[in-house]
């Protein structure tokens, strides 16, 4: 069942805040515009809209992913069409998001970001250029997307939550990129980065993890103008992070700070945050080597979740969210001082 489909089933006064609804697996996924609605009325329209998609036949799950408001100006968010091409844009302002090591939370990171900077006004686009495991279709819930290409650039595909974005899983097969080398990925991610992006501002690049020639080549051939890294709070990740710094700074890409991802555990139950691995590892880190500390993300099993379902946390609200908005502030701010 389509878009359509699924929205004709909801009455009028519910289906006109669908954004976007897809239909994959048996499971629905629901965007919808909750702009001027108190909690107790969101609460309400989420589960009006599970009661009535979870009773359509082939539906086994319904996910809903509540967008509170949309920043003044941002793409409206279709979930399926193509971002409109403008034919004279400035290039936008390359930030890259890295970490020493896979696993840490990188690409999480980037697409929370890319929303929570959205919401803040700004006109983001997200670049996937992670070969060995690209995770932001599903996290921006465009997976199995084709992007269609006028000239010789590639056109991004619009997610669902107003962010443009391109990634090495919309072009190949999973998995198939894993054995590319450095020009070949550099390359492909050319393709990525030279598209028509518009009227984005800011693009943030998940790079694949580690430190190798892939990375160099990228960084060499499309300079960010600042990166984020990202690390867990153990010793061996912020080692790895320190790699990653030196290789942002060997290729003279300034460092706009350092993000703790799975700093402390977040009680599904209560929400009060634990701290089993220690705190403040990354912090202090960060002072040592006089790198700027932009926050801390919770272990918290509704990220993943949220993730895995292509509902990003940043986009709905609560804790989790205000600390992906906290971390997209300082983002913010970096920017401006760049700017001004
Ligand atoms: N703060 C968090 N709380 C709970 N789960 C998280 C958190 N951050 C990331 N995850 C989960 O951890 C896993 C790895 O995260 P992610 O893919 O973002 O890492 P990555 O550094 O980009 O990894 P890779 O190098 O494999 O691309 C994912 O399943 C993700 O949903």
């Amino acid at each position: 069942m389509d878009q359509d489909g699924l929205k004709a089933r909801l009455p009028g006064s519910v289906a006109h805040r669908v954004q976007s609804a897809k239909l994959t697996g048996g499971i629905a996924t629901l965007v919808v515009g909750a702009d001027g609605l108190d909690a107790a009325a969101r609460q309400a329209l989420e589960a009006a809209i599970k009661d009535v998609i979870g009773g359509v036949e082939g539906v086994s799950q319904v996910r809903v992913a509540m967008m509170a408001d949309r920043a003044p100006g941002a793409p409206p968010a279709t979930g399926t069409t193509a971002a409109p091409a403008v034919k004279t844009e400035k290039k936008p302002l390359i930030i890259a998001v890295g970490s020493g090591k896979g696993g840490v939370g990188k690409s999480t990171l980037t697409a929370n970001l890319a929303v929570a900077l959205m919401r803040a006004g700004r006109k983001v686009g997200v670049v996937d250029a992670d070969i060995y495991g690209p995770s932001q279709p599903t996290i921006l819930a465009t997976k199995g997307e084709r992007p269609q290409a006028e000239g010789d650039k590639l056109i991004p595909i619009a997610s669902p939550f107003g962010i443009p974005m391109l990634s090495m899983g919309h072009l190949v097969e999973p998995g198939k990129a894993i054995a590319w080398r450095g020009p070949m990925a550099g390359n492909a991610l050319g393709q990525l980065i030279d598209a028509r992006w518009g009227d984005v501002e800011v693009l943030l690049v998940d790079l694949p993890p580690g430190t190798g020639d892939v990375q160099l080549t990228m960084l060499q051939r499309y300079k960010p103008a600042g990166a984020v890294i990202v690390s867990t709070p153990q010793d061996l990740a912020l080692i790895d992070a320190q790699r990653a710094a030196n290789l942002f700074d060997s290729g003279k890409v300034p460092i706009i700070g350092l993000v703790e991802n799975m700093a402390g555990y977040a009680c599904p139950h209560c929400g009060e945050v634990s701290d089993p691995f220690g705190r403040g590892g990354v912090e202090a880190a960060a002072e040592a080597t006089g790198i700027p500390f932009m926050g801390r993300i919770p272990l918290a099993i509704e990220i993943r979740e949220q993730s895995d379902a292509g509902t990003p946390t940043a986009a709905g609200e609560g804790p989790q969210a205000d600390a992906f908005a906290a971390i997209a502030a300082q983002l913010a701010r970096w920017l401006d001082a760049k700017a001004a």
